[in-house]
This record gives C-alpha cells, structure tokens and sequence, in this order.
C-alpha cells in the first residue's frame, strides 16, 4: 500500500511518499514560504535527482496539488498515477482531550479539529487546509489524522494540571497537553528496542530537541510528564520561544511597553529564546559558530539553553524516583555533539558520564553514546514522525477494510 504523509506547518508543508510493504521511501520533500512572494519547492524522488521549483504558491490547497502533480510527473515523479495512494496521513499538533489516539478523517473529525484552532493557532488550521486539500485533490482516498498530543493523554492529573481555578479547566480544558507526542513515542520505542528491554521496564527522560523543544518523562512505557503545556511555548528555552516564565511578566510587560495581547504572544513564541538571547540566530549551528568565535552573547545563549534542559531532567528522574535511559533526538538533539556534552557533563551527580568519543560520531543510527561505567545510559536516537504517521495510517486505514 502507498500512503502519502502530510506534515502542514504555518507557512510550509513537508510529504513522504511511503511504500508499506518494506516502509521505503519513494519521495519526500517540502513546500516552504507557502502564501509568501516566491515559494520554494523541493523534492527528492527515490534514486532520481533531486528538484528545486521556485513558484508563486498562495495556499496549502494548491501546495498539496504542486505536491501530486510532482509525484506523477513524467520526469520527477515516482508514480504512474495518482490513484496508486491509498491513504494519506496527516500530521495534527493538537488533539485535545478528545482524541487519544489516531483516528480516520470524518466530517465529526474536522469540525473537532476545527474547534481546538484556539489552543494552537499556528498549528491545526493549517492541518486542515491540508485535509481539505486532499478531499478535493484526491476525494475518495482515505486520511488518518496522528496528534501530537495523543502521546501524553497518559499523563496522570498531579502532572497536567494547573494550579489555577479547576473552574478553568472544567469550562475551557486549561491543562498541560504536551506535544511532539509522536516523535517522544517512536524513540521511546526505538530506545527499548535497541537496549533489547521491554518499554515498560524503563525509565526514560527523552529530549525532543529542534525548532521547537520538549523534555518527556517516560515510565510503564507511556509519558508521565512533559515540559510543553497548554500551547507549545511552555518548558524548555527554544530557538524563538521562551519556555518557562514567570506569568506576570505577560501583563507587566504588556503594561510597561504598550504591548496589545497578540505583541505579547508573537514576543514569546517568535522573537524570545536563542535568538533574543544571542541577538545572532534561532539555529543553533549559528550559535554554536558564534559561540567558537567568542561571541559572548551567543555563549550566554547556547548556556542558558542546556541549562534550563539539565533542570528538566533532573526534575524528572526526581519526579519519576530515578532515571535509567537519558534520549537526546531531532535537529539538534541528534546533531550537536557540544549540547549533548554540556548537558550531560553537569549531570554527572547522577551517574552520567558521557564517552567523548562515541558523542563524536557521526551516524544516522540510533547509538549509545555514555561509556559503559555510566549509571544512565544516554543514547542519541533519530526520530521519524513520519513513519510513525504512515504506520498508524497503514493499521487504521486495513482495519476499516
Ligand atoms: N549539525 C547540526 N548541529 C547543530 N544543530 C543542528 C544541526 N543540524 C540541524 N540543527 C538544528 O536543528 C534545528 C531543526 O530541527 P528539526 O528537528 O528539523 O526542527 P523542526 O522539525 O522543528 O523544524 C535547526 O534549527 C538547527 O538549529
Ligand atoms: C509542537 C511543536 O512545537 O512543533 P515544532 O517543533 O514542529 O514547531
Ligand atoms: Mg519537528
């Protein structure tokens, strides 16, 4: 069966064209600057060359039609007709409280997604401009929809509550959801799998490090804590969000400088964390760079930054009564070998110790990276949401058969 796998961004739109037979890729690519003046294109089909397109691309309907008309292309595509996809899985940040598992596209379905816009604004109304994209472009075709947030729908109350009037929670579901479920659930997986223990036997803290940033605490096999919140800008110090902070800063700040709620909220997610700090760049190779170079502010940023992720883990082996498993994964997690050092070297109070030369390498295996002496193994595992998506897609869309 051929699955195509959709992960809609505010601006961009990433695909996977799976085989499920042998889980193969046949094309992945992605549509980025989508609504802006020139956006670009790029696709990778299986064993072909790779295509750059820069072209005028106002919505994620037309990004989706782009995306089919390049699978069937004569010359880059990899399919002979766009009947050959089965079903198409879509990457949805927030579920709610309603949905714990991945479930298939109904028109109840939508309208959920649609009412849960307000706890991600970003995120689900791009999702379902993809979903609509794909009715129209491909109408009889199955989707599945895959939630971040699913993942930590096993959080217990004393995690995800707040401790703010339970009225909040009861009339507008105000509470931690946590995200990048998918991501924490496949390498939580992958780790057990690889050390050749059962999932539930371990106690793992798994460290989602890209863009955007989230530490879980894994134990019995499902997420018993998560640092992102209500929306993904609670936790860990990211490339442009803030993560923790002390809530009356919002309406100080809002106060001191004239801020309207929609500055505030745009500061927090798009303007704070690596780049206000560094003053230089959200990605980290550009700080880690600057850093090299003697940029003090950059120094300052890449500090505060592993800082505030030691803090997490250590609260969270504290919170699960110890840790045997530490899992950096993502952009930055499975990239940058002078994070995992800093983090790792201030943590050897308990029993980690990191073994230089196995963090050096380079590889795009899941591998361990403490020396054998260390009390918590520490592993670097990649991730693959999109595999994960296409999976759930492949079981749900064979058992409604
Ligand atoms: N070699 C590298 N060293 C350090 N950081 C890296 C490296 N490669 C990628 N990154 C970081 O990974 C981030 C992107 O992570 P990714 O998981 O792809 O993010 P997202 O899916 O949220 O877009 C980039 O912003 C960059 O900071
Ligand atoms: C939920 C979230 O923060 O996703 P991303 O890291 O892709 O921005
Ligand atoms: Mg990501």
């Amino acid at each position: 069966m051929i699955i195509l796998v959709i992960n809609a961004g505010s601006s961009s739109l990433k695909y996977q064209l799976y085989n499920m037979k042998e889980e193969s890729v046949l094309a992945q690519g992605r549509v980025e600057r989508i609504g802006m003046d020139s956006s670009i294109v790029t696709h990778e089909p299986e064993g072909k060359s790779e295509v750059r397109l820069v072209s005028e691309i106002l919505d994620h309907n037309t990004a989706v039609k782009r995306v089919i008309d390049l699978l069937v292309h004569k010359e880059h595509g990899v399919l002979g007709s766009i009947n050959e996809i089965k079903a198409v899985g879509h990457r949805v940040v927030h579920g709610g409280e309603i949905f714990k598992h991945s479930t298939l596209v109904t028109p109840d379905v939508k309208l959920e997604i649609r009412k849960l816009f307000d706890l991600a604004p970003l995120h689900n109304p791009p999702a379902l401009m993809g979903i609509a994209a794909v009715d129209t472009n491909m109408a009889e075709v199955p989707q599945v929809v895959v939630f971040d947030t699913a993942f930590h729908q096993s959080m217990p109350q004393e995690s995800f509550l707040y401790a703010i009037p339970m009225v909040l929670y009861r009339r507008h579901k105000i509470r931690r959801y946590g995200f990048h479920g998918t991501s924490h659930h496949y390498v939580s997986q992958q780790a057990a799998e690889f050390l050749g223990k059962p999932l539930e036997s371990i106690k793992m803290v798994s460290c989602h490090i890209g863009n955007g940033a989230s530490c879980t605490a894994i134990m019995d096999g499902k997420s018993f804590d998560t640092s992102m919140g209500l929306t993904p800008l609670e936790g860990l110090m990211m490339g442009t969000r803030s993560g923790d902070l002390d809530p009356a800063i919002v309406p100080f700040t809002m106060n001191k400088e004239d801020l309207t709620l929609s500055e505030v909220n745009s500061m927090l997610n798009k303007h704070s964390g690596m780049l206000a700090i560094s003053g230089i760049s959200s990605d980290m190779r550009e700080i880690t760079d600057a850093m090299q170079e003697g940029d003090k502010q950059a120094k300052l940023a890449f500090d505060m930054y592993t800082y505030r992720l030691r803090k997490y883990i250590g609260a969270y082996a504290a919170a699960m009564n110890g840790m045997d498993t530490l899992v950096f994964t993502a952009g930055v997690g499975e990239n940058s070998v002078v994070l995992r050092k800093a983090v790792c070297d201030g943590l050897t109070f308990m029993g980690i110790e990191l073994d230089e030369t196995r963090n050096a390498e380079r590889s795009k295996e899941a591998r361990v990276i403490s020396s054998d002496n260390s009390r918590v193994t520490v592993l670097v595992v990649p991730t693959n949401e999109e595999l994960l998506i296409a999976r759930d897609t492949y079981q749900i869309v064979q058992n409604r058969a």
